[in-house]
């Protein structure tokens, strides 16, 4: 197609929602009407799944629970007073938390205020946090938000270092209230507060589902917020999960709200080309032929909106990562997302982009509104804004030559609207093509794996440990792997025992460390 032609293209399939001001190009993407015609039935069958869904369907089978991120901004829309009520009334608890935060009311024993929050949490329970952090917080907010999102000694650490506990407010957030990660860092926190002589109880707060784990370990604590059952996760940034510390760090969270709101009603509709989340499901379909096979690069030239990547990471990896669809048989579905920001990666990795392996394909988001105020000139009739602009339509045409395809999303400004927006823009494609390949979007079947792998090693550490202390002698992998009766673990005892030595935890290794036959273990 040659410039005319392409320009005809972005006319017909522009997507504009005039409320929000928000653009959706998909022109750069190459399906034709007729790859369009062959998907409508499937469109038809995932705008039914999800009216059924907003319905109170049990749209997450295996786990036998209603999916209801969509009714956080619709309450009206949920099925039942109860599970109206359960959205309502912990927003009016977050409001009235919040307030008393910043006025004081709720204060550390020993100070006047809460200046700074602590956030504890993983996966969904972190992501959204970070991300909206990043993209919305003032600059001078009220309150100053920090993350431990990992249970890294030393990351921990750095966190603490910076932090002054007397006047901290420490958020644990954990839907299931059995995270390891996150326990993990509550338990870092609470005893550098015990250190430090604080009352940890008096500093924290948790998010959890009532009657978890957390739930009840918390009873002592400030407040505690409810996580809905019908929430997942990787869409829990419009709950208590991102609500509370946006909020607390003055964000505008009704405005949050309103924006996925408003686009919610606009990927209601049942039409490809005016609902902009189906038309972002047609390019992701397209591009990966139904099965994930180009990985989907984010990239948005707006340095706020770098963590959107790593959020949408989780959302759609977590989602459409699956080996089974809904009828049992073997798909391994997905799509992989990776991105920072631009014009940044240009200067990282958009030289493979454009001329290396076509494994890929790029949604760039543009942001309009270069900054508040006035811009300089870096050159004779162009600003630094310009310049970001021109990069933009730079690369994207330069991929676009080179038969890599592209979306574009643009906004007006990165406000807590459009952030709100975004999400649910995003939430909502990620529905619609979970239904256009069958599977289901809601579970996470491949993340226990890891965590039960991970508790057996932490079984067979504790129990080497015993054997090593109950020995007299030092012992080689084999003879301790045989006499913890775990012959074919040898490779894992051998991780086990290196780590312990390096931390000095009561475990000595001698030996030549190039050559694992001739090492001897021994209780230190
Ligand atoms: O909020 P939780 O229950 O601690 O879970 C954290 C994250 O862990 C996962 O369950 C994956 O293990 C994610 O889906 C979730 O966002």
């Amino acid at each position: 197609m040659d410039n005319l032609q392409l320009w005809q293209r972005y006319q017909d399939w522009l997507y504009y929602h005039p409320g929000l001001e928000l653009y959706l190009d998909v022109s750069r993407v190459r399906f034709d009407n007729a790859f369009v015609e062959t998907l409508a039935p499937k469109f038809d069958r995932a705008f039914r799944a999800l009216e059924a869904l907003e319905k109170g369907a049990i749209a997450n089978p295996d786990e036998q629970r209603m999916v209801g991120h969509y009714w956080l901004r619709a309450p009206e829309l949920a099925p039942n007073d109860q599970l109206r009520a359960e959205i309502t009334e912990p927003l009016l608890q977050i409001k009235d938390f919040v307030r008393k935060i910043h006025a004081g009311e709720i204060k550390p024993p020993d100070r006047e205020k809460f200046t700074t929050i602590l956030s504890v949490g993983i996966g969904g329970s972190a992501l959204g946090p970070q991300f909206v952090a990043e993209a919305l917080a003032p600059d001078v907010p009220p309150m100053e938000i920090h993350f431990i999102d990992n249970t890294d000694p030393a990351g921990i650490d750095r966190v603490l270092e910076h932090l002054d506990l007397a006047t901290t407010l420490v958020i644990i957030t954990s839907k299931s209230g059995g995270t390891p990660e996150t326990r993990n860092g509550m338990l870092e926190v609470r005893h550098a507060y015990e250190k430090q002589g604080l009352d940890f109880p008096k500093h924290a707060v948790a998010v959890t589902m009532p009657g978890s784990k957390m739930d009840e370990y918390a009873r002592d604590w400030l407040t505690r917020f409810p996580m809905q059952d019908w929430v997942g996760g990787r869409t829990s940034e419009l709950s208590a999960v991102g609500l509370l510390p946006a909020s607390l760090q003055g964000i505008d969270i009704d405005a949050m709200l309103a924006g996925a709101r408003e686009m919610d009603i606009a990927t209601r509709v049942h039409d490809l080309k005016t609902n902009p989340s189906a038309l972002l499901a047609l390019a992701w379909y397209y591009e990966g032929n139904g099965k994930g096979e180009k990985d989907m690069v984010i990239l948005p030239y707006k340095d706020s909106l770098y963590l959107f990547s790593r959020y949408l990471q989780q959302l759609v990896m977590e989602s459409l990562g699956k080996e089974k669809d809904l009828d049992g048989n073997t798909v391994y579905q997905g799509i992989a997302v990776y991105g920072n920001k631009g014009s940044t990666d240009q200067h990282a990795y958009v030289q493979q982009l454009r001329e290396g392996v076509p494994n890929f394909f790029a949604t760039f988001i543009e942001v309009l509104e270069d900054r508040r105020g006035e811009s300089i000139d870096v050159e004779p009739g162009a600003t630094s804004g310009d310049f970001l602009s021109g990069l933009l339509q730079g690369t994207r045409q330069a991929l676009y030559e080179n038969h890599r395809d592209s979306i574009t999303i643009t906004i007006p400004e990165v406000t807590p609207r459009h952030v709100g927006a975004l999400i649910a823009l995003y939430e909502r494609a990620v529905s619609i093509y979970a239904s256009l390949v069958n599977i289901n979007a809601y579970h996470q079947p491949g993340v226990e794996a890891g965590k039960k792998a991970a508790a057996s090693v932490l079984d067979l550490q504790r129990q080497i440990v015993g054997i090593l202390q109950e020995s007299g002698n030092p012992l080689d992998l084999n003879a301790l792997a045989a006499k913890a009766g775990a012959s074919d673990r040898v490779e894992a005892i051998y991780k086990i025992v290196r780590h312990l030595d390096a931390n000095h935890r009561g475990v000595k290794v001698e030996g030549d460390f190039g050559k694992p036959d001739t090492l001897q273990i021994s209780a230190r």
